[in-house]
């Protein structure tokens, strides 16, 4: 029997999701230093030039054309200084002290860098040959007053932000922080700093799961561990949707006796689809609850992680309303080792990719690939994405790679 036959391939899952989501109407002005990671609700409209005035790149002199071609030195007739313009006049057949980021005087073809420059008794004397508009940064030229300097929909970061303040703008509308409520399932969970039980062991879903969507820039409301109890599960999701945009719980969503996720999220609400051709991450359900979006993570902790990487942060970028791509570059590389695989579903499988002596790329596995090995997302730096259909793969095979995104420490 074949128990992948019906599920729903990775793309399919991606698409019918982010078919629902419209990004969130809400939106806040905030100062830039607390817009680092946000998304802007509306375009960013420029009020200024910028540079707002012609000035110099150089420290040098400002001339006029005409009279550095006579070959004549140039007496200097006066000082511009950054935030000290030239005063006064500026005679024909006379050049300026410049200085860097100075305006540059009324009349002022082009900038001498000082270095092609030599003090004669009559003035300076240019030593190399001046071309018009040299060494001379004009009004306008990076950005104009009135130009869309970043649409709606743009992640704000150290590249972005700073443009801003260039700008003189000091706050900007963003779309406002998701809501996100989240919490584990599981008899056997304990606590850190607790002492284990029988059979007990130490929640990791919850703390990967919380970092992650702070990473994203989500408020997180963190519901701490539900026991596999119907009662206390539906009473959970009930908050939980009365709180949050999104609602994220781990565990209890497979076929198991104790497993009562995809039963109550059913009665509460509609499950859009549960089961995928993807491997970790197999049972993950994603649909409506009153008011909210919920997703199932799967309890298996590699399963829980990556699921909400691959599904949950597309999720989260299209109600954010970012356009921002969320996953890095996949690239065609070689592994230098086996690679165990069953045909069936999509495997995401943690390696290392690094560059060999020939200066080539290539990938190894971190070793064993169970769903319950956490310390693989440690071990590795991206994701061997191995085909359905594919089955064991021999060291030198080409596979594709996924590096990993700042979320899972990537670079
Ligand atoms: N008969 C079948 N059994 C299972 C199937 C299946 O298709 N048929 N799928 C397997 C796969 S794949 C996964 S993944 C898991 C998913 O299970 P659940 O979502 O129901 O999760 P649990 O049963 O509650 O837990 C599974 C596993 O993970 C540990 N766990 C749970 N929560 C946490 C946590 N917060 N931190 C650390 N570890 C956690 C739990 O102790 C179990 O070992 O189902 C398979 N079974
Ligand atoms: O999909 Mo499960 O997540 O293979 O362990
Ligand atoms: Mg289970």
């Amino acid at each position: 029997m074949d128990f992948n036959a019906g599920l729903m391939p990775l793309e399919a899952a991606l698409s019918q999701m982010l078919s629902h989501i419209t990004p969130l109407a809400a939106s806040e002005s905030v100062p830039l230093v607390q817009a680092f990671g946000r998304v802007t609700a509306t375009d960013v409209v420029s009020p200024l030039d910028v540079p707002g005035f012609d000035n110099s790149a150089m420290d040098g002199y400002a001339v006029r054309l005409a009279d550095v071609q006579s070959g004549a030195p140039l007496p200097v007739a006066g000082k511009a200084f950054a935030g000290q313009p030239l005063q006064g006049e500026w005679p024909a057949g006379t050049c300026i002290r410049i200085m860097t980021g100075a305006p540059v005087p009324m009349g002022c073809d082009a900038v001498v860098m000082q270095e092609e420059t030599e003090h004669t008794d009559a003035g300076v004397r240019f030593t190399a040959p001046v071309k018009a508009g040299q060494n001379i940064r004009y009004r306008g030229e990076d950005i104009a007053t009135g130009a869309t300097v970043f649409p709606a929909g743009t992640k704000l970061s150290v590249a972005e932000l700073p443009v801003l303040a260039s700008l003189g703008i000091p706050d900007v509308n963003v779309v406002r922080k998701i809501r996100v409520a989240l919490f584990s399932t599981g008899d056997e969970l304990q606590l850190p700093g607790q002492p284990l039980g029988d059979g007990q062991i130490y929640d990791t879903n919850r703390l990967a799961v919380h970092l992650m969507l702070e990473q994203l820039g989500c408020e997180v409301i963190n519901l701490g561990i539900v026991r596999d109890d119907p009662e206390q599960l539906r009473q959970t999701f009930i908050t939980a949707d009365s709180q949050a945009d999104v609602v994220i719980s781990s565990g209890g969503v497979s076929v198991g006796e104790a497993d009562y996720t995809k039963a109550i999220l059913e009665e509460l609400g509609e499950i859009s689809f549960w089961k995928l051709a993807i491997k970790p991450g197999k049972p993950f359900a994603f649909g409506k609850l009153k008011s909210s979006w919920f997703c199932g993570l799967p309890g298996n902790p590699v399963s829980a992680a990556l699921t909400f990487y691959q599904l949950v942060q597309p999720l989260l970028a299209a109600l954010s309303g970012s356009n921002a791509p969320v996953f890095p570059t996949r690239q065609r590389v070689r592994t230098t080792t086996r690679l165990k695989k069953t045909p069936g579903r999509l495997d995401f499988q943690r390696g290392v990719l690094s560059v060999n002596a020939k200066g080539e790329p290539e990938v190894t596995t971190t070793g064993h690939q169970g769903s319950h090995i956490f310390s693989s997302f440690s071990q590795g730096n991206c994701f061997i994405v191995l085909e359905r259909e594919r089955g064991n793969v021999d060291a030198g095979e080409w596979v594709e790679v996924e590096p990993f995104n700042h979320l899972l420490g990537g670079v």
